[in-house]
């Protein structure tokens, strides 16, 4: 079933355009979001949980319209959102905030909602912490907290900005798990640096570069864009789009390949970089030629 559909979406801060013509579809499942630092992923996200207008194009929601007031209603009422600086009231202790955001969400019922805080609390491992003031927590359990706050009352879509900014490896682990099974009946949009997330996690990836929809299909299809542009040497090569120092001593390459290479499986990460290496290229190339 799809849930969000997204077509021709644009906005603009200013002068600065930080969406054009972004056009996609999310269904049941996990959905990676990449792209470079100002890509345009956290106005997107903040888009779709209706924070923020788009200047044109159109969204659905589950069928519902965010540009009406009864759809953006609609769709918050099916919706969880973790932001990428969400606001926290220090002196509230973590229980009392996520019951408050559950309250906000129309979790009316007392003894209901409360058992529905503690269920949320202890998937992200903040158990024993439900009764320490926010200002007490560390940085990681404070985003754990937002994560909380967003799973409160089992929404249909839930959007996470660089949830996993802070974990430890543990705790990220623990994320993976918890998302990946909410994934199997929900829908979930999760904004990342991190390949490896999409690698464990998202059945779809959407790659965006400077407001633009640059991929969108599988995890697998995007390692596969740099399917025979990946290969290693004992020395750098300066004509690679990127190039670095692996743990082994190698040196990775990706780009155009010289004669003899001793070519290597691409990763996510060979596929993103090839992707956005070469449109980075391109319009290096545009620019010098202007
Ligand atoms: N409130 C704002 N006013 C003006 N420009 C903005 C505003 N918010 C974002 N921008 C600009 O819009 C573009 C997209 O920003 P956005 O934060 O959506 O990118 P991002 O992909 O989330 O980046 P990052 O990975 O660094 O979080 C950037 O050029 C940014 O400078």
């Amino acid at each position: 079933m799809t849930a969000v559909q997204a077509t021709g979406l644009a906005l603009r801060y200013g002068r600065t355009t930080a969406l054009e013509d972004v056009t996609f579809t999310l269904r049941t499942g996990v959905t990676g979001l990449l792209g470079p630092n100002g890509a345009g992923k956290t106005t997107l996200l903040r888009i779709v949980a209706t924070a923020l207008p788009a200047d044109g194009g159109t969204l659905r929601v589950f069928g519902h319209d965010p540009s009406t007031p009864p759809g953006r209603l609609a769709v918050r009422r099916l919706l969880g959102y973790l932001p990428q600086d969400p606001g926290f009231h220090p002196s509230f202790t973590a229980f009392e905030f996520v019951d408050y955001v559950a309250i906000l969400k129309e979790l009316t019922h007392r003894a209901t909602r409360h058992t529905e805080v503690a269920r949320v609390l202890s998937a992200v491992g903040l158990d024993d912490r439900r009764r320490s003031r926010i200002r007490t927590l560390s940085g990681g359990m404070k985003q754990r907290l937002a994560l909380a706050a967003a799973l409160v009352g089992d929404p249909d879509l839930v959007i996470l900005d660089e949830p996993t900014v802070g974990l430890d490896p543990e705790q990220r682990l623990r994320f993976r798990e918890l998302i990946a099974d909410l994934g199997e009946r929900k829908t979930v949009l999760l904004s990342t640096h991190q390949t490896e997330d999409v690698m464990s996690l998202c059945q779809e990836v959407v790659v965006l570069d400077r407001g633009r929809v640059r991929f969108e299909g599988t995890p697998t299809e995007l390692a596969g864009l740099a399917a025979g542009r990946v290969w290693t040497s004992a020395a750098r090569e300066a004509g690679a789009l990127a190039s670095w120092r692996t743990g082994t001593g190698l040196h990775r390459h990706v780009g155009d390949p010289p004669s003899g290479a001793a070519l290597v499986e691409p990763s996510i990460e060979d596929g993103y970089l090839t992707l956005v290496g070469a449109a980075a290229e391109a319009s290096a190339i545009a620019g010098g030629a202007r």
